[in-house]
C-alpha cells in the first residue's frame, strides 16, 4: 500500500494521438464535517454523497460525522476485506437496507447471511456462469437492435430523451430477455419497470435524520405507494414464474436455471415464493446498477469526441468493419477500460453498508453494537492515499503497463469477497457490447452538461435526469 499522500491537482496527462487528455468529470467537492451537514440538511434531497466529509477521502478508518448509532467508514483495503468477507458473521448487511429491500425482494441473496445465503448463492453462481453469459449473447444483441430502432427514430426528429430512462429502459429489457425470454414491451413486463421506477423514487433507505437520531435496529414503517410497487412487482414476476413453471422446461434462459437448480443432490427446490425473491433480486440488481453505470459512461463520452474516436477505431480493428461477436468483446480493451474507469468514479452502488451485531474492533478502532460500518467505494475510488490524481477521469490506468498504480483491494465496483457481485461477467460483457455498438452508430451530444451533478440514491445517479440527443455517426 501506498502511504504517500497523492497529488488531486497534478499536472493533466498530455493529449494523446487522437488530441484527448484526462479530465475531471462532475462531483461534488467535499466539505468539512459541520458544513457538510448542514449542507445535506439544506439540501434536503437526502444525497449522502454531499454528507461526506472531505476527511473521508484521507483517512483510513474513522466516523463519518454526527450519529447517535456511530457510523464509520473503513477505507483501509485489508480493513474493508475483513468487514466484507466476515469470517466471524459479525457484519451482517445493515438493518436500514434490510428493511428498505424486504417486502421487495424478502430474505433473498442480496440481503441474507449465513447458511441461507450459502445455499442461495450456490444456486445462483451457476445460472449466471459465463457459459450462461455466453448464451443470453443474443438476447442482449436483440435488445441492442431494438434500442438502436428507437434512437434512429429520435435521430431522424432531432428530439432530445432522457439519457437516465433511456438506459433503464435498455438494461431492464436485456433482463427480460435473458431471465424471463419476454420484452419489456410484454405488459407484464413492462408493469414491473413502472413500479420498480416509483419503488426506487421513494424508498426511504436512507434518510438522513434517521441516520443522525434513530437507534440502530429501529424500524421505520415503509410509505403505502412503496409497499404497494413492492405487491405489484412480486405478483407480476409471479406471473413470469407461472409461465416457466406451466411449461415445464422448455425455457432456455436464466429464469428456468433458477428454478432447476439445486444446491445439493438431491436437496430441495426453492418455493414459490423464494423464486419471486431470487428472481426479484435478478430484476433489480441486474439492470439498476447496469443503467447507473451506463448513464455516466455516455454521459462522460458525450462530450469527449476525441476519446470516441478512440473508441471507433478500436471497435473497427477488433471486428474488421463486422458485426460485434462475443469472442471479440475481451479484445475491446480501450472500451472495457472506459467502464471500468467509469465504474471507478460513479459506482453505481455508492456504498456497501454493514452492521456490527456485536461490540468489536477493526485493527484496535473500537466499534460499538448496532455502528453502521460503511465500505464506501465511492470514497475509496477517490481516496487520496490510494489514487493518483483520484478524480480525473482516465480509462488507461488499467492499461497492463500502469497496473502497478493501482493499489490491491482499493478498487471494489462489484465488491470483494464471497458477496462479490454475482453478475459481474453479466455486467462487463453487457456493457462492453453497448458502448461499443451504439457509439460505433451514433454521435451522442447533451442538452445541458454543465447541470449534471451525481448523488446517492439507490444507486449513483445524476440529480436532474440528463437530457441527451443522437445523430448518425
Ligand atoms: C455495473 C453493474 C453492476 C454492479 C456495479 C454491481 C455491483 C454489485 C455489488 C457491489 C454487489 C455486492 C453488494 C454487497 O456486498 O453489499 C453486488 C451483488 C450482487 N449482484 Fe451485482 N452489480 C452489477 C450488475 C449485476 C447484474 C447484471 C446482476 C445479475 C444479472 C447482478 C447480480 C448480483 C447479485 C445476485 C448480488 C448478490 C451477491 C451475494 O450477495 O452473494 N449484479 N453487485
Amino acid at each position: 500500500m501506498t502511504d504517500a499522500p497523492t497529488i488531486e491537482d497534478a499536472p493533466a496527462r498530455r493529449a494523446d494521438a487522437a488530441g484527448w487528455a484526462p479530465f475531471i468529470p462532475p462531483y461534488t467537492p467535499p466539505w468539512p464535517a459541520l458544513p457538510s451537514l448542514v449542507r445535506a440538511m439544506l439540501r434536503g434531497d437526502g444525497d449522502l454523497l454531499s454528507l461526506l466529509p472531505r476527511e473521508a477521502y484521507h483517512m483510513k478508518i474513522g466516523p463519518l460525522g454526527y450519529s447517535r448509532r456511530s457510523i464509520v467508514v473503513v477505507n483501509e483495503p485489508s480493513m474493508v476485506r475483513h468487514v466484507l468477507a466476515d469470517p466471524e458473521g459479525i457484519f451482517p448487511k445493515s438493518d436500514l437496507m434490510v428493511h428498505a429491500l424486504e417486502p421487495l425482494i424478502g430474505d433473498s441473496i442480496f440481503v441474507s447471511s449465513g447458511a441461507t445465503w450459502r445455499r442461495q448463492r450456490k444456486v445462483i453462481d451457476p445460472a449466471l456462469s459465463m457459459m450462461r453469459v455466453n448464451r443470453a449473447f443474443p438476447a442482449m444483441e436483440a435488445g441492442c437492435a431494438d434500442a438502436e430502432s428507437e434512437y434512429d427514430r429520435h435521430a431522424e426528429h432531432g428530439t432530445p430523451f432522457s439519457l437516465d430512462l433511456a438506459m433503464s429502459h435498455l438494461t431492464a429489457d436485456i433482463i427480460c430477455r435473458t431471465v424471463f425470454t419476454t420484452t419489456l414491451h410484454s405488459k407484464t413486463a413492462h408493469d414491473v419497470f413502472d413500479a420498480f421506477t416509483e419503488f426506487e423514487r421513494r424508498v426511504a433507505q436512507v434518510e438522513i435524520r434517521r441516520l443522525i437520531w434513530d437507534k440502530a435496529w429501529t424500524r421505520a414503517p415503509q410509505k403505502a405507494p412503496v409497499l404497494e410497487a413492492c405487491a405489484t412487482i412480486r405478483a407480476r414476476i409471479g406471473e413470469l414464474l407461472d409461465t416457466h413453471l406451466d411449461a415445464g422446461a422448455s425455457f432456455d434462459d436464466i429464469a428456468q436455471q433458477v428454478i432447476e437448480a439445486r444446491d445439493d443432490v438431491g436437496a430441495k427446490a426453492f418455493t414459490r415464493e423464494e423464486l419471486i425473491d431470487q428472481l426479484g433480486v435478478l430484476f433489480l440488481a441486474g439492470h439498476e446498477t447496469s443503467a447507473s453505470a451506463l448513464t455516466w459512461v455516455f454521459a462522460i463520452l458525450a462530450t469527449q469526441p476525441a476519446l470516441v474516436a478512440r473508441l471507433r477505431a478500436e471497435v473497427e480493428e477488433v471486428t474488421g468493419g463486422g458485426p460485434i461477436e462475443f469472442h471479440h468483446i475481451k479484445r475491446l480493451t480501450l472500451t472495457r477500460n472506459i467502464f471500468r474507469e467509469t465504474l471507478r468514479l460513479y459506482p453505481p452502488i455508492t456504498f456497501l453498508p454493514r452492521v456490527a451485531n456485536e461490540a468489536t474492533a477493526l485493527n484496535g478502532y473500537r466499534l460499538k453494537k448496532g455502528a453502521l460500518v460503511m465500505v464506501a467505494p465511492w470514497v475509496l475510488h477517490r481516496h487520496r492515499l490510494y489514487w493518483k490524481d483520484p478524480n480525473r477521469f482516465d480509462p488507461d490506468r488499467f492499461l497492463p503497463e500502469r497496473e502497478q498504480e493501482i493499489t490491491s483491494g482499493a478498487y471494489i465496483p462489484f465488491g470483494i469477497g464471497p458477496r462479490i457481485c454475482a453478475g459481474a461477467a453479466f455486467a462487463t460483457i453487457e456493457a462492453t457490447l453497448l458502448i461499443a455498438r451504439l457509439f460505433r452508430r451514433f454521435d451522442w451530444t447533451l442538452d445541458a452538461p454543465e447541470r449534471i451533478r451525481p448523488a446517492a440514491r439507490l444507486t449513483t445517479r445524476p440529480v436532474e435526469q440528463v437530457m441527451c440527443r443522437v445523430r448518425p455517426a
